[in-house]
């Protein structure tokens, strides 16, 4: 035992990024616990939202969608204690349940979400506070179905407890300091940014800024260890002409590295197409794809070539493809296995040599289940399959985004740079991105717009999601129960909800409907029911 501590105390000494930290961490934990899975979850700056940064051992090794963050705070602005990690982040003591379906009092909803998502069973569970500076919480370690030295699913004994008390000291020390060090980094580069622009931008109220020099891979921003990882694993794969299936949730920037595989193959001085296949009805779909011959339909009052055609000796970048109409898929897998294309209205087939690049934030597998999918295709398709991480999973890849967004906004606006408060830089590193770098671009775009001009982006032009609810009210509930019947009470609460995680999930449907736990289509029926829009920003 003391040679594991010391071989991972040195290792987290080395370590300079939060990424590493956590890995060698959960790695540690998970072996002295026996567990079947780990997360950690780190608290935001206002201490209102533990984020989970980091996870270990569910199916596939993948986070699962449901408690990828967990709201400390219920509606009534109390800590919600029932709910074990706010009851282990409020009080700074661990939890250690044998058996989570003979505990009362405690919420949880999330873990048995998580359950029926991933095919788990949550049994036992331990919830281990990471704390600094005395009492100072930063996040928590959670293990589940934790096992005895027989194998058997149980409780941690009280020497295993105190070997992980000992880890998450050392943890929370580490995510700390790395915090401090990115930060400190982030300021710094800004501050000599800044001292560097002044002269320009008082000699002329005209200023351009140029664009930074180009990256490898082109505007691709991130090198933390899991986009490199992805990024050595496309640069393996780029060179040959297998299909690859990237998977990842919205705004990972799966379209980017579609373009990126292109750019890296011996095919890059030919097309890259790309097809949206959740944009187009089935017909029109397939006649972009493939094209049509003249008759074919109404309107097709000459032969056309499809995508297919468009991309001959190139790549195709088919985006969505889990939601393809399954008519559609059976031509698809004979593009990718024989290079087959037939034109809609034709007899004949045609033959073109394309590379196939797919990408999807929809869970395939499940969708193979519900018979929307085909599993032929699905295999052919899934040979070389590369997951981008979320954002939230690599957080040491934030200061480095925001730079460029900045940079990139300011460069088309022709204005000069903005500066960040060190305040707002520290929401924007702590906040989970369930719209991932779309999101964090997004946020950019507009705090540049809201800010005046040479004044630094500040807390309050932030989303209000990112800076918590204003002080003494209760979250985004009512304060006071409105009149009316119970019916459209409980609306104007479901409209709250949906409202509220609508904007959480950066507007993404599939992800509000896995959230909540109703259909997709229901989520659509009540936005139209309580008239919720986007915003426009
Ligand atoms: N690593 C990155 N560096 C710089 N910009 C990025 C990066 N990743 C994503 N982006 C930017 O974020 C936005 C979303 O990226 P992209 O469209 O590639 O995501 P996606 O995963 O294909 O999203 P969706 O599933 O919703 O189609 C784009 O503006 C893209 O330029």
């Amino acid at each position: 035992m003391l040679d594991d501590l010391l071989e991972l105390t040195e290792a987290l000494a080395g370590a300079e990024r939060l990424e590493t930290v956590l890995d060698l961490v959960l790695d540690s934990a998970l072996k002295i616990s026996r567990a079947e899975s780990g997360s950690i979850y780190t608290l935001d700056t206002l201490g209102r939202h533990l984020h989970r940064t980091a996870a270990k051992g569910f199916a596939g090794g993948t986070c699962l969608p449901t408690q990828d963050h967990i709201d400390i705070y219920g509606a009534d602005g109390m800590p919600n204690l029932r709910l074990p990690a706010a009851l282990v982040v409020s009080t700074g003591t661990p939890i250690n349940i044998a058996d989570v379906n003979a505990a009362v009092g405690y919420d949880f909803t999330g873990l048995k979400a998580d359950d029926r998502l991933g095919g788990t069973a949550t049994k036992s569970l331990l919830i281990v506070p990471m704390t600094v500076l005395k009492d100072r919480s930063v996040g928590i370690l959670q293990l589940i179905n934790t096992r005895n030295s027989s194998g058997q699913i149980s409780e941690v004994s009280e020497q295993g407890l105190k070997q992980l008390r000992a880890l998450t000291i050392h943890a929370g020390i580490c995510i700390w300091n790395t915090r401090i060090l990115e930060e400190n980094r982030r300021m710094k580069k800004q501050f000599d940014q800044y001292l560097s622009e002044l002269p320009k931008q008082t000699a002329s109220s005209q200023t351009r800024i140029s664009t930074p020099p180009r990256k490898k891979p082109q505007g691709l921003i991130g090198d933390s260890p899991p986009i490199e990882k992805a990024i050595n694993l496309i640069r393996k794969a780029a060179n040959s002409d297998v299909p690859i299936l990237l998977r990842g949730e919205t705004g990972t920037g799966k379209e980017m590295m579609a373009a990126f595989i292109h750019q890296s193959s011996d095919r890059s001085d030919k097309p890259f197409v790309v097809q949206n296949c959740a944009a187009l009805p089935e017909a029109l779909l397939e006649s972009e794809l493939f094209g049509h011959v003249k008759g074919a339909f109404t309107g097709a009052g000459t032969n056309k070539q499809g995508l297919a055609h468009e991309a001959h000796r190139g790549t195709l970048f088919l985006d969505e493809i889990g939601d393809m109409p399954l008519a559609l898929q059976a031509k698809v897998l004979r593009l990718l296995q024989e290079g087959e294309v037939r034109r809609v209205g034709a007899t004949k087939t045609e033959f073109v040599d394309v590379r196939i690049v797919g990408a999807t934030n929809v869970n395939l597998e499940e969708k193979i289940e519900q018979g929307e999918f085909r599993r032929d295709l699905y295999y052919r398709l899934n040979v070389f399959p590369i997951n981008l991480p979320p954002l939230r999973e690599r957080p040491s890849d934030i200061p480095k985004l925001m730079d460029h967004f900045l940079k990139q906004g300011a460069a088309k606006a022709k204005t000069a740079v903005p500066v960040v408060s060190a305040e707002a830089i520290e929401a924007l590193m702590c906040w989970s991105y369930p719209g991932n770098v779309r999101e964090l671009k997004n946020i950019l775009d507009r705090a540049r717009l809201m800010a005046e001009e040479g004044y630094p982006i500040q807390m309050e032009h932030l989303p209000p999601e990112l800076i918590g609810p204003a002080e003494g009210s209760s979250g985004r509930m009512p304060p006071t129960i409105p009149d009316g019947d119970l019916k459209s009470i409980v609306g104007q609460y479901e409209a709250l909800v949906i409202e509220a995680k609508m904007r959480e999930a950066n507007w993404n449907k599939s992800n509000v409907a896995r959230r909540l736990n109703v259909s997709r289509r229901t989520i659509i029926e009540k936005l139209n029911r309580y008239n919720i829009t986007r915003p426009t920003s």
